[in-house]
């Protein structure tokens, strides 16, 4: 096409939301009328099982749920008495974080709550992290921290950063279930550090989890200082306007009733169920002709704004756990799934657009154009241009090398990264997921291969087990596979070894004797270990 016919094709598929003043452009994806035809009986069913979805269908069919992530933004939508939960949550975060500021509710050690410590991992972590990262102030009213691995190096970075400040520490402990091993073992690494430090960790932690789960009851067991529910219909990847996100918003000054609002004015625009006018359909449509429906190229995330960076690895859950799955609802092996990776621009350009530019076309690139540059004017570069030009000026000049080269891509613009933008960001990527995921015929909303390697995890730690009671009765060196034998996992030895490696490097009783070239000739001894 020509710049004339590029302009016109610009103009013919351009979506704009006047009052977000937000734009979607896939007029750079290379589908013609004739595609979008053979993808509209599609579409009416995606559109129908949106409805469903949104009247309280169990739209989760292998876990048996509703799914009611919208009705956060608009508890009127929801079922039963549901609507009024979702507003009594939003107005005891109100009132909760009213008190901390206000110093009503303060710890025990210190004048008030000053620091944030937030617990949790997946969507109990990415979102949080995202809108942090999207919208604190420069001077939040309370700083956070995150903690979302078990990883105890990573954990001590946190805990000694935070240091003395923990006294002053509110402590957000996230889990929907209640009981991933990450999120507890986190919980019990700062109640560790808590009692070493002498304060009382109960008195600074806030539990944000389903009712009836183990850290619900543990909560009430130890009288923590407040607990917020989850919903069992809100899926971790989708819970960002739930407590989950909102109260670490809250608490850092954002305003979160915006954010609602944002969300709750793109649902209406990508509940309309015309695929020209409704910007999550434009998305979806856009991903399955670039992907062929069988997600055959990467979705490459390019916000060309700082303060978007996290995006792309929120989106990474939010796509690839909604989207990767082995089977369709219809019990048919499809393999299905979108690869999203990225950062930002024009940073990324100096890392990895080599490749998009000229290497392997296996991607779509989706830029996030911002358009005001910063809070007040700006110095000169150059002549008549100033950073955010250069910035703009990449952006425009990265989509149109990668278009010369046949490399295709979507544009969203936004005037301005506000909570309000954020929301409705968030918000039409839950919608233009759910819409994909009916074009492809899948469950988006559970994640079967996830509890796949929980349960793996699980086995290496019974595993370990069973090779440190072999270990510790041990009174002479023994080789490797012997140990492996008297553990009773004689097809295991690689597992074995491996644990008995991680035990060796941490003085945990194990010393392995022999070549390390060739591990099957190890053999392996206890150690007096300087650990009980
Ligand atoms: O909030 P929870 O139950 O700790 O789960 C954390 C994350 O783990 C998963 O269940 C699996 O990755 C995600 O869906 C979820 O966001």
């Amino acid at each position: 096409m020509n710049a004339t016919e590029l302009w016109q094709r610009y103009e013919d598929w351009l979506y704009y939301h006047d009052g977000l003043e937000l734009y979607v452009d896939i007029s750079r994806m290379g589908f013609d009328a004739a595609f979008v035809e053979s993808l509209q009986p599609k579409f009416a069913k995606a559109f129908a099982d949106m409805a469903a979805l949104e009247a309280g269908a169990i739209a989760n069919p292998d876990e048996d749920r509703m799914v009611g992530h919208y009705w956060l933004r608009d508890p009127d939508l929801a079922p039963d008495d549901l609507g009024q939960e979702i507003t009594t949550v939003l107005d005891e975060i109100d009132d909760f974080v009213q008190q901390v500021h206000a110093g009503t509710i303060k710890p025990a050690e210190a004048d008030q709550f000053t620091r944030i410590l937030s617990v949790g991992i997946g969507g109990s972590a990415l979102g949080p992290e995202f809108v942090s990262e999207a919208l604190a102030p420069i001077n939040p009213k309370m700083d956070i921290y995150f903690m979302d691995n078990t990883d105890p190096a990573g954990l001590d970075l946190v805990l000694d950063r935070l240091g003395d400040d923990l006294k002053s520490t509110l402590v957000l402990i996230t889990s929907k279930s209640g009981g991933t091993p990450e999120t507890r073992n986190g919980m019990l690494e700062v109640k560790h550090r808590f009692e070493a430090l002498g304060l009382d960790f109960p008195s600074h932690a806030v539990a944000i989890t389903m009712i009836g789960s183990k850290m619900d009851e543990l909560e009430r067991m130890e009288g923590w200082l407040a607990e917020f529910p989850m919903f069992d219909w809100v899926g971790g990847r989708t819970s960002e306007m739930s407590a989950v996100g909102l109260l670490s918003a809250s608490l850092l000054g954002i305003d979160i009733r915006s954010m609602l609002v944002g969300a709750k004015e793109m649902d209406a625009a990508t509940r309309v169920a015309d695929l020209k006018t409704n910007p999550a359909a434009l998305l979806a449509l856009a991903w399955y002709y670039a992907g062929n429906g069988q997600g055959e190229k990467d979705m490459v995330m390019l916000p060309y704004k700082d303060s978007l960076l996290l995006f792309s690895r929120y989106l990474q859950q939010l796509v690839m756990e909604s989207l990767g799955k082995e089977k369709d609802l219809d019990g048919n092996v499809v393999h299905q799934g979108i690869a999203v990776y990225g950062n930002k621009g024009s940073t990324d350009q100096h890392a990895y657009v080599q490749q998009l530019r000229e290497g392997v076309p296996n991607f779509f690139a989706t830029f996030i154009e911002v358009l005001k540059d910063r809070e007040g004017p700006s110095i000169e570069v150059e002549p008549d241009a100033t950073s955010g030009d250069f910035l703009n000026g990449f952006l425009q000049g990265t989509r149109a090398a990668l278009y010369d080269n046949q490399r295709e891509s979507i544009t969203i613009t936004i005037n301005e990264v506000t909570p309000r933008t954020v929301g409705a960001l968030i918000a039409l990527y839950e919608r233009a997921v759910g819409l994909y995921a009916s074009l492809v015929n899948i469950n988006a909303y559970h994640q079967p291969g996830v509890e796949a390697g929980k349960k793996a995890a699980a086995s290496i730690i019974d595993l370990q087990r069973r090779v440190l009671t072999v270990v510790r009765s041990l009174d002479q060196p023994l080789p490797l596979a012997t140990v492996a034998d008297k553990a009773g996992a004689t097809d295991q030895v690689e597992s074995v070894y491996k644990i008995l490696r991680h035990l060796a490097a941490n003085n945990r009783g194990i010393t392995l004797q022999g070549d390390r070239r060739t591990p099957s000739k190890l053999n392996v001894a206890a150690k007096a270990s300087s650990e009980s």
